[in-house]
């Protein structure tokens, strides 16, 4: 049952309880559990992956079966239907048409002092994406990964998924690579997949970038192992925050927090009202829509752990509560949403308006699903072509303009006692 608080302290706790699930001493076992992971694919590499293969997804591999083959790739296209194919290239379309507008272009800015400043992109060597698929399967994710490395132009991507039924890869997910142009496919998951990629193994190359969302024990590893690698965000466990007013429909809300609730035990699913009526209508549908779901047992788990209806005074409120949150998601259910989003500081993606249901993003509207969980909206931002990219910053300085900057970089190398600094300026100019 999707509970209703009406007092702001106890809001404002139990939102910080749910943010902090997978971040906090909750979750210790797994961090435990994906620490000896990391560490057993770090020393004993393929070997292990093929061990905790058999141990977590139950199917039985060999090193040779690790790469998916060119003819599995191949019979994918006809284990699949054309109404599928083709819902994967609109999707294809829609979201490379959005990351092409974003591509960093390099600059370089000739100042009048004979100084020549700029930066310059490049992508990374060796990208790694990161599909899940323990609970459901993701070829919707395989494209939000891969479009926007393609984009970057990474030369080398290879891309991890955990195997299925007899050591199969959903042919949907093999189809959606193709479509993004990856053929270099791993069928490994979860803490071992992120170990084998940050690390390398015999079989699977190291990368200099991970990305991808996963569960806990897929994002504890990347946490654990950034650093050796990058990583775009701790991409967790899915949220959905819903900012509601009495405009807004009670099924529609109650259908958005279970289209959350429906990822992951722990998938959070708030409400944030100002009409009480409309909090119990949403406790009500949920409810009701949990009977018969495909997904009860799960999705109920995650509305009795992390689900939440706060029932609040003013729009202004429920927009300091949403911020105190930073929902990976974030649907303004109200008649006036794009006067709301003034007040709307930190959330990964923003969804205005009653005809904007998060699945419209999940899917094809462009922008990446891949998104900062558990309160990293504060800081992180949605997967990109920046993503795969870092910039070198690019400085030229004429004989003129070092003879005009040298006295200054000489205090300031003096000042912090470092004489070969000042030196190295001074022994040009003199
Ligand atoms: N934030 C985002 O952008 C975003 C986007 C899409 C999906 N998601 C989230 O991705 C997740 C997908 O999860 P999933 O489970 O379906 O697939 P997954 O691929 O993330 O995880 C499956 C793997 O978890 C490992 N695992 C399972 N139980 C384990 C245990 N007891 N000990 C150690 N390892 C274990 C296994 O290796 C398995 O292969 C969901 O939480 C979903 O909400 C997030
Ligand atoms: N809602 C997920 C991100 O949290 C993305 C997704 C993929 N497929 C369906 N949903
Ligand atoms: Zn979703």
């Amino acid at each position: 049952m999707l509970r209703i608080i009406n007092r702001q302290l106890d809001a404002e706790r139990e939102l910080k309880r749910i943010g902090d699930r997978t971040f906090s001493g909750e979750i210790e076992p797994q961090e435990k559990a994906v620490k000896e992971i990391v560490t057993t694919v770090k020393n004993k590499g393929d070997e292990a992956l093929l061990d905790y293969t058999a141990k977590f997804d139950r199917q039985v591999l060999e090193v040779v079966n690790l790469r998916v083959s060119g003819s599995e790739l191949d019979a994918a296209y006809q284990q699949i239907s054309q109404d599928l194919l083709h819902a994967i290239q609109l999707a294809c379309q829609k979201i490379e048409a959005f990351h092409r507008q974003r591509v960093p272009r390099s600059w370089v800015q000739f100042n009048e002092d004979d100084i020549v400043l700029g930066k310059r992109y490049t992508p990374v060597d060796r990208a790694g994406l990161y599909v899940p698929g323990g609970r459901a399967s993701y070829p919707s994710t395989v494209l939000m990964n891969a479009i926007p490395a393609k984009v970057a132009k990474v030369p080398r991507i290879v891309m991890v998924t955990p195997p299925g039924e007899e050591g199969k890869i959903n042919p949907a997910v093999l189809v959606a690579a193709q479509e993004a142009g990856i053929e270099e496919i791993y069928r490994v998951g979860g803490a071992q997949a992120i170990a084998a990629l940050a690390y390398g193994t015999d079989t699977i190359p190291k990368v200099d970038v991970i990305t991808g969302p996963g569960n806990i024990y897929v994002t504890l590893a990347k946490k654990m192992v950034y650093g050796t690698v990058g990583i775009d965000s701790l991409a967790g466990p899915s949220e959905v925050l819903v900012i509601a007013d009495e405009t807004a429909n009670p099924t529609h809300v109650a259908v958005d927090l279970l289209a959350q609730a429906e990822h992951d035990p722990m998938a959070a699913a708030i409400l944030i009202t100002t009409d009480e009526k409309l909090a119990y209508q949403v406790q009500k549908e949920v409810t009701r829509m949990l009977e018969g779901h495909p997904r009860k047992t799960l999705t109920e788990k995650a509305i009795a752990n992390y689900g939440l209806a706060v029932v609040v005074e003013s729009l202004e409120v429920a927009a300091y509560l949403s911020n105190l949150f930073a929902p990976e998601h974030l649907e303004l259910e109200v008649s006036d949403p794009w006067g709301l989003i003034e007040k709307i500081r930190h959330a990964g993606a923003i969804f205005l308006g009653h005809s904007t249901p998060e699945a419209v993003g999940d899917y094809l509207a462009g922008p990446n699903h891949t998104l900062p969980t558990s309160g990293a909206a504060r800081y992180a931002s949605a997967l990109g072509v920046e993503t795969f990219m870092k910039h070198s910053s690019l400085i030229q300085y004429s004989d003129t303009a070092l003879k005009q900057m040298s006295s200054t970089i000489q205090i300031l190398a003096q000042a912090e006692g470092l004489p070969s600094h000042g030196d190295s300026v001074r022994l040009r100019t003199e």
